[in-house]
């Protein structure tokens, strides 16, 4: 599990800063929520942590490393399944372990436990399209997870979803983190979901941390009033 690590941390896209200054440490094991209004940089932040986005000052440590670009210890699960079309479930999950040249033998286990932990091994023979969206993003968590990474960024994972699968897949996450301890930061604009399954929820607004609450084992309302008056 790995330790992230923002210092003095300054972001753009080429103009004026995204986030400025921003300092944060996700501990060993820790799911940090990130709650913002739209347009704060939680995206940029989050694939700034991923490796993919350069940081304009400061700088991001992964366990006290400096992070120079992407790495399988550090995977991303965003909104948009970004699933492969072409390659059926069971070879999407794959993926991952294919790139890191795990020989092929030695990928049928890993690959079977995470479709049997997400409920997928029945359709594992199935192409993305013949799944609902639901059932997508367990393809993209099982294929962000089969390496053991240790961390994953989560970009409003469950965003797209109905109620009831959204539910669903919460309790999924919750299960897999027990069964699969692992570093997390999940963006999310709903105030309940952050609340549900971060241990601390961190508030990003006007380029910098607004407040970081620590959520306790059951939250009451007047948490996720602050939180809510925090985003206004
Ligand atoms: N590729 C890009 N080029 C230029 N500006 C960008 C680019 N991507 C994002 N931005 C700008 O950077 C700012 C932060 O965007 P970002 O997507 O990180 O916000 P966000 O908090 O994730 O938003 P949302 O909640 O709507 O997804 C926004 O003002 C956005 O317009």
């Amino acid at each position: 599990m790995l330790r992230l690590t923002a210092r003095d941390l300054t972001l753009d896209h080429g103009g004026p800063p995204v986030i400025g200054g921003l300092d944060l440490d996700v501990a060993p094991g820790e799911l940090l929520a990130v709650v913002g209004p739209s347009g704060c940089g939680k995206s940029t932040l989050l694939r700034a942590l991923a490796g993919l986005h350069p940081a304009a000052g400061g700088g991001l440590l992964a366990d006290g490393r400096p992070v120079t670009g992407p790495s399988a210890d550090r995977t991303l699960v965003f909104q948009d399944d970004g699933l492969l079309p072409w390659r059926s479930v069971r070879r999407n999950v794959e993926l991952p372990l294919a790139i890191g040249r795990t020989p092929r033998r030695a990928r049928e286990l890993p690959v079977r436990r995470w479709l049997e932990r997400v409920g997928l091994a029945p359709h594992a023979d199935r192409l993305p399209r013949e799944l609902s969206g639901g059932q997508r993003q367990r393809v993209q968590l099982a294929r962000a997870l089969v390496g053991a990474p240790r961390a994953v960024l989560l970009d409003e994972p469950f965003g797209a979803l109905d109620a009831h699968t959204r539910t669903a897949m919460q309790q999924l996450l919750l299960e897999v983190r027990r069964a699969q301890p692992f570093t997390a930061v999940f963006v999310t604009h709903d105030v309940d979901e952050a609340l549900l399954l971060g241990d601390r929820v961190a508030v990003l607004g006007g380029g910098a941390l607004t407040a970081v609450h620590e959520v306790p084992a059951t939250p009451g309302p007047a948490l996720r009033d602050l939180i809510l008056s925090q985003l206004a």
